[in-house]
């Protein structure tokens, strides 16, 4: 980034964070349990067929990110995290010492989460908003950074089984995005890096 172009940067950080490894393993199997569930629930809201929809994300596999964002005097001039969208189905993110700093964007403007302690919040992700035509939303969303406390987050991404191919359901109407390799939908995620819905809006016809 052009240092004139904005007074935001990036904090650059490396912590070691220590999970016993069958914490972190029951915790991940009980966050696939939850995200089957609200993936049939979304199923069922959308009227198409739950196992078609988990169909995509066969044997639930999931990538896991500890985020650790230490306190910052000028918090107002840095952020954590990016305005990104998740380019998974849905991530389910644990504020793990309560500390709120979770933005999401909507019409234009950027709206502070207030995560209820211990609670889950579920970010839908830009595959479900391929598989749903539009009718659920990839959140655009980024994270600021608190000026006296140390910020830990626990995200749950929730991807595709691959191989597979990404696009809406045919009963959800006129596709409105482009059907997708999984491979090459994951490979063109990562290569946009984070910038906002860019990617997202680039597979919409
Ligand atoms: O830490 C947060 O509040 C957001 C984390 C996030 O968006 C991510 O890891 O993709
Ligand atoms: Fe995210």
């Amino acid at each position: 980034m052009n240092r004139n172009d904005s007074s935001i940067f990036l904090i650059p950080v490396a912590v070691l964070i220590l999970i016993p490894r069958d914490t972190l393993d029951k915790y991940t199997t009980e966050l696939a349990s939850v995200a089957e569930q609200l993936f049939r629930f979304m199923a069922k809201d959308l009227g198409i067929d739950q196992e078609a929809l988990l169909g995509t994300f066969k044997g639930l596999p999931q990538c896991v990110r500890i985020n650790y964002y230490p306190p910052c005097r000028q918090a107002g001039k840095v952020l954590g995290l990016s305005p990104h969208t998740d380019g998974v189905g849905m991530t389910l993110l644990l504020h793990a010492n309560d500390v709120q700093g979770l933005q999401v964007r909507k019409d234009g403007e950027w709206f502070s989460v207030d995560a209820l302690p211990g609670a889950l919040v579920v970010n839908i992700g830009d595959v479900l908003e391929i598989l749903s035509n539009g009718k659920y939303r990839s959140i655009e969303h980024r994270a600021v950074v608190n000026p006296d406390k140390e910020r830990i987050t626990i995200a749950a991404f929730h991807s595709v089984h691959l191989p597979c191919t990404i696009g809406p359901f045919q009963q959800l109407g006129d596709a409105r995005y482009k059907t997708v390799d999984g491979l090459d939908f994951t490979k063109g995620y990562f290569a946009a890096k984070l910038e906002g819905r860019r990617y997202l809006e680039s597979l919409k016809l």
